[in-house]
C-alpha cells in the first residue's frame, strides 16, 4: 500500500483529505506543522508528499529544500491557495512535482497523486533533472469559481436544477451562459437525456420553423429528406435556446405555441409529435426592455423567466480569475500540446487590472494565443495582446474618492457594479459597510 504524508495545519481539512485518499487504498500520516513533517520523515520512507504552502511554522517550499538537501526522490504536491498560484510556480521551478490549489474536487486529487506516483514508479525524480511537467488537474469543464458571485451562481444551479422549472440565464457574452445551461442539464433528472444547444441568432427567421419543429422531404424546395426538429431532438431531456431575443415576431408565437401544447408538427406533416422538453434559455440583451418596446411577446417572456439566473461578468470575479486563468492554460497547454507551467507576476498584476469585456471568452482565447507564442514554461507580458495593457480598469478604489464633488458618484457607481451589494461596493471603494452606511444616507441614497 503507498503511503502519503500530508502536511496541513487545518485540523478538519486534514481529517477530510486523510479519509478520502484511505478511502482510496493510500496510507496516510498527517502532520500539522513542518517540524511535525520533519520528525515523520527521519521515521518513515513516504512516496509522496502532500504539504500546503503555508504552515504554522513555516512553508512547504523549506520542506522542498531539506528534501532535496536529502537527494530524496519523493514527489512532492503542495497545496496552494489561488492568490499563491506564482508561488507555487516557482515551488515547481525547484523540484516540486506539482501544485494543486485549494478548493480542490476529489478527481483533481486522485489525479494529481496517480501522475505523481506514477513517474515515481517509472522515472525516480534525481535533484538535477527535476524538470517537472505540470499535467492537467482538472477534470470537468465547469470551473466553480470562489467568489461570492460565482458562490451565488453555484447555488442557483443547484437549487433550480433537480426541477422542471423553465430557467431564463442573464449576463454579457462570454459569461459562461451556455455552460451554466449545460450545468443545469446535467445537475437534473434529466442528465442521461439529449441537451441540444440552439443559436437563435444564427437561425434566419424562413427556416426558424423548420429547424425548431422539422420537416418531411419536400415539404418546400429544397427539402430534400425528412428534417428533425430540435424539438423532437431535445425530447426526454433539455432544449437551450441561446440569444432568444433574436427570435422574429412571428418565430416567437410558434415557440409559445409548442411550449403551452407540448406538441409540434414538423413541415409537412399531418400528425403531430408529443414532445417532453426542460426548456432554458438565455439571452445577452435586456428582455424586459423589448417587451416594453413591443419587440418581445411579454406572455412568452414570462414562460420563459419561470426563474432567472445572472451570469456575473469576469470584472465583478475578481477573486475567480486567477483560478480560470489557471484552468484556460491548462486546456491550452493540452489543446497545443504545451506544458507551460504559470504567469509572470507581471501578466497576473496586469489580468487583475484589465476589464475584460469579452469576459471569459476573452480569457481563454487571450491564454490560448499566449500559451502559443510563450517559447518558455511562463507566459511573460510579451506575449499579451497589447489592449490589454493601455486599457487599464478604472479602479474605483483609487481615484480621488475624498473630494466630495465626485464621492457620491463613485458611490453610486460602485453600488451599480455590485449590483447594489453593500459588502462588495464596500469593498470596491475601500471602505467599511458602516462608513458606506453612512454616506448613503448622507448623500440620501437609500
Ligand atoms: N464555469 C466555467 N468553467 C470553465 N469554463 C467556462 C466556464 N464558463 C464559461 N467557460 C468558458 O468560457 C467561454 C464562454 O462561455 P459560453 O460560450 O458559455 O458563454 P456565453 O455567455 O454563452 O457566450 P455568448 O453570450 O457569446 O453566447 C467558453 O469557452 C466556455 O467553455
Amino acid at each position: 500500500m503507498k503511503q502519503i504524508l500530508l502536511i496541513e495545519d487545518d485540523v478538519s481539512f486534514s481529517k477530510m483529505l486523510k479519509n478520502f485518499m484511505e478511502r482510496h487504498q493510500y496510507k496516510v500520516d498527517v502532520g500539522y506543522t513542518l517540524l511535525n513533517a520533519t520528525q515523520l520523515l527521519k521515521k518513515n520512507d513516504y512516496d509522496l508528499i502532500f504539504t500546503d504552502l503555508r504552515l504554522p511554522d513555516g512553508d512547504g517550499i523549506e520542506l522542498l529544500k531539506q528534501m532535496k538537501e536529502k537527494n530524496s526522490t519523493t514527489p512532492i504536491v503542495l497545496m496552494t491557495g489561488y492568490a499563491e498560484v506564482s508561488t507555487a510556480v516557482r515551488a515547481m521551478k525547484q523540484g516540486a512535482f506539482d501544485y494543486i490549489s485549494k478548493p480542490f474536487n476529489p478527481n483533481e486529487v486522485l489525479e494529481v497523486i496517480n501522475n505523481a506516483l506514477e513517474v515515481k514508479d517509472v522515472k525516480p525524480l534525481s535533484t538535477t533533472t527535476n524538470k517537472p511537467e505540470k499535467k492537467e488537474t482538472t477534470n470537468n469543464n465547469f470551473v466553480t469559481g470562489i467568489s461570492a458571485a460565482s458562490k451565488s451562481l453555484t447555488e442557483y444551479i443547484h437549487l433550480v436544477a433537480p426541477t422542471e422549472i423553465s430557467v431564463l440565464i442573464t449576463g454579457e457574452s462570454g459569461t459562461g451562459k451556455e455552460v451554466v445551461a449545460k450545468n443545469i442539464h446535467l445537475q437534473s433528472l434529466r442528465h442521461n437525456q439529449p441537451f441540444v444547444a440552439v443559436d437563435c441568432g444564427a437561425i434566419p427567421k424562413e427556416i426558424a420553423s423548420s429547424e425548431f419543429f422539422g420537416h418531411k422531404k419536400g415539404s418546400f424546395t429544397g427539402a430534400i429528406n425528412d428534417k428533425i426538429g430540435h424539438f423532437e431532438a431535445a425530447n426526454g431531456g433539455t432544449l437551450f435556446l441561446d440569444e432568444v431575443g433574436n427570435l422574429s415576431y412571428e418565430n416567437q408565437i410558434q415557440l409559445l405555441r409548442a411550449l403551452q401544447e407540448r406538441r409540434v408538427k414538423p413541415i409537412g406533416s399531418s400528425t403531430e409529435i408529443q414532445v417532453d422538453i426542460r426548456l432554458i434559455t438565455a439571452t445577452n440583451e435586456d428582455l424586459l426592455d423589448a417587451v416594453d418596446k413591443g419587440s418581445f411577446r411579454e406572455d412568452l417572456y414570462h414562460r420563459l423567466n419561470e426563474f432567472s439566473i445572472k451570469v456575473p461578468s469576469l470584472k465583478d470575479r475578481n477573486d475567480d480569475l486567477i483560478l480560470y486563468a489557471d484552468f484556460f492554460l491548462n486546456k491550452a497547454n493540452q489543446q497545443l500540446n504545451k506544458s507551460i507551467i504559470g504567469f509572470s507576476k507581471e501578466v497576473l498584476t496586469i489580468f487583475q487590472n484589465y476589464n475584460w469585456p469579452g469576459n471569459l471568452r476573452e480569457l481563454s482565447n487571450v491564454i490560448k494565443r499566449a500559451t502559443l507564442l510563450t517559447p518558455s514554461n511562463v507566459i511573460e507580458k510579451t506575449a499579451l495582446p497589447s489592449e490589454l495593457f493601455l486599457a487599464p480598469k478604472p479602479k474605483s478604489t483609487t481615484t480621488s474618492f475624498s473630494t466630495k464633488e465626485n464621492e457620491k458618484e463613485l458611490i453610486i457607481g460602485a453600488l451599480h457594479e455590485a449590483d447594489n451589494n453593500k459588502t462588495q461596493a464596500a469593498k470596491l471603494l475601500n471602505i467599511t459597510r458602516k462608513t458606506l452606511y453612512n454616506k448613503m444616507k448622507l448623500y440620501d441614497l437609500n
